[in-house]
């Protein structure tokens, strides 16, 4: 497998002929029955018994989605929030993830002042070496907020283990605009980040024209998203806001090139917890959680191939 992020991205994508990202995202109130019913009689403690549970949800979950889509997402706040037994479990999670053939891009939205950013760059970023950090992820997302300067420590770390980073740029939340859509020389905040990303990424290497630094591009901005491909050619797009937060396969077709590359699109209640939306529970009962998974999957794909289909290997 090529050694840079973008590379191995791209070439699974072409490969899984899709840029469907599944976010792994676990929530105890949602999980099936039956893995809580195991959870709840093996552990007495409260964390270590969701703890047990998310591992087990995620890791079946990677077996279904592991032969149709290049990369995962888990989000850390969903695991950190069940403390240490929480992270034990999203590292593994990002383990198993890896060893069945995904890229994991951790979303950790993390960042601080250059030399605790090089520490979070160390702890997170592993590349195309697994064991290189022990987080052991791909990819990371990382907050711009604090200026150019913290990201440069992401983007050396990131240079050095073949690993990539998704900076914020305009993201998907209803209150978005609030500061990044505040003017500055006469432009809104988000476009100077997004010049800035454009600016490494353009000095970086490339594989298919990108680079391994990549910009959170909301799906439900979908005429920022249009404007933001112009301005950043360079950086790959990881776009959250699909499905259940209302972005659509046609709001987020601008994002791609001809050949289907350029941007991950992240669906993660949609697929996770698929057999409990209607479309799906009238097909699949509860027990078959994974057959809602495996098909939600495959409606997301066939929905995005609608408007950008994704070339093959030649
Ligand atoms: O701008 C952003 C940045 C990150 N996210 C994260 O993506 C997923 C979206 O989940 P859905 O269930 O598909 O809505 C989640 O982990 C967010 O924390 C985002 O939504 N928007």
């Amino acid at each position: 497998m090529s050694s840079t992020y973008i590379a191995r991205l791209n070439q699974l994508t072409q490969q899984k002929k899709t840029a469907a990202l599944v976010g792994l995202d676990p929530r105890f109130d949602q999980l099936p029955e039956e893995i809580v019913k195991k959870a709840k009689a093996n552990h007495s403690d409260p964390n270590e018994m969701v703890a047990a549970a998310f591992e087990e949800f995620c890791k079946r979950l990677i077996d279904v989605v592991a032969p149709l889509v290049p990369a995962v997402k888990p989000q850390a706040a969903f695991y950190e929030e069940w403390g240490p037994a929480g992270s034990r479990t999203l590292c593994r999670v990002i383990q198993y993830a890896r060893k069945q053939g995904l890229l994991v891009i951790c979303d950790g939205k993390r960042n601080d002042i250059g030399s605790t950013a090089t520490a979070y760059a160390h702890a997170y970023l592993a590349g195309s070496d697994p064991e290189a950090s022990p987080w052991g992820a791909d990819a990371l997302t990382v907050n711009p907020y604090m200026g150019s300067d913290t990201l440069e420590p992401f983007i050396k770390v990131a240079k050095e283990r073949g690993a990539g980073l998704y900076v914020l740029v305009r993201t998907s939340n209803p209150g978005s605009g609030r500061f990044q859509n505040l003017e500055a020389d006469g432009k809104p905040i988000y476009e100077h980040v997004a010049a800035e990303v454009e600016a490494f990424a353009s000095q970086a290497e490339l594989s298919e024209g990108y680079s391994s630094i990549g910009a959170v591009v909301g799906a439900t901005y979908p005429a920022e998203l249009e404007a933001l491909r112009t301005q950043m050619p360079h950086v790959p797009f990881l776009v959250p806001g699909y499905g259940s937060q209302g972005g659509t396969s046609a709001d987020v077709a601008s994002a791609f090139d001809t050949g289907g590359l350029g941007a991950l699109i992240n669906s993660s209640r949609g697929i996770n917890f698929a057999y409990n939306k209607p479309v799906y529970q009238e097909k699949f009962g509860p027990d078959q959680w994974e057959e809602a998974v495996h098909q939600a999957t495959l409606d997301m794909i066939d929905d995005l191939a609608t408007h950008t289909p994704v070339k093959a290997l030649g």
